[in-house]
């Protein structure tokens, strides 16, 4: 692959959920160069989080093609999944995810165990966590914190530095600013263009708020890059 190969290409998918008629989506063509950053904006309801699961490979496409960094992700067996996603992909949820009873710094530390390549990236994990939150703006004794302790904001950026450790060749983001103030919010996209311009990261981003769109290199919205199906496809 060269540089500027897609991070992420797909071709003419379709996707219904079980059991639903009311909902479908069919991407035609979308796709992501590396170091891109993306706002993926669009009405509740329109498909922004399905699109995202397709991209993670957390669900798989009825048809069409999901490659990420040239590899079918339909192709891969589920724990050959897994492993490849935690390898590619720096994901922050709307519910981030978080494992409550476990340390703040063993849940940022977490996806590395299965990227080796991450790994590879950290020279001292423990010390990398704390730059991360240190520079999310978490106290600096929150690293031996239970997650489930924190505020639901502090939760959010430690998502954050859990999808940023080891830098990624792609974060995807579903709404996450929506718990911070202003301020954070400002500290929080700074961090994550930081890392894209340092490492190529590319970004793809979910928000409801519009007016982010002038710090992103491209702004996308569900109704140009996907077709809701509805009825029987
Ligand atoms: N796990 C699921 N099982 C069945 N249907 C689902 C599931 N998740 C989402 N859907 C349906 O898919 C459609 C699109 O939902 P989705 O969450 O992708 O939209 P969204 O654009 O992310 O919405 P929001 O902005 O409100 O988060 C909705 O009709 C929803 O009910």
């Amino acid at each position: 692959m060269t540089d500027t190969a897609p991070i992420l290409h797909m071709d003419d998918v379709r996707y219904r959920w079980p059991g639903r008629t009311s909902f479908g989506l069919h991407v035609p063509n979308l796709t992501l160069a590396p170091a891109e950053t993306v706002l993926l904006l669009g009405e509740s309801g329109s498909g922004k989080s399905t699109l995202l699961s397709l991209i993670c490979g957390t669900i798989t496409a009825q048809s069409g093609r999901v490659s990420v960094a040239g590899t079918d992700i339909a192709a891969l067996s589920a724990g050959q999944r897994d492993r490849f996603r935690a390898e590619q992909i720096g994901l922050i949820f709307q519910q981030f995810n978080l494992l409550p009873f476990a340390s703040v710094q063993d849940n940022i530390l977490l996806p590395l165990q299965f990227a080796p390549e991450r790994r590879r990236h950290v020279a001292d994990r423990r010390a990398e966590a704390a730059r991360l939150c240190h520079d999310l703006g978490l106290p600096d004794d929150v690293m031996s914190a239970g997650a489930g302790t924190l505020s639901v904001g502090q939760q959010q950026r430690v998502a954050a530095a859990r999808a940023l450790i080891g830098t990624p060749p792609l974060i995807i983001a579903d709404e996450p600013t929506s718990s911070l103030d202003a301020a954070t919010q400002a500290t929080f996209l700074e961090l994550l263009f930081g890392q894209s311009r340092a490492h190529g990261t590319t970004v793809l981003m979910v928000s409801h708020d519009a007016r982010l769109s002038s710090q992103f290199d491209r702004v996308l919205h569900m109704t140009d890059i996907a077709k809701a199906v509805r009825g029987a496809t």
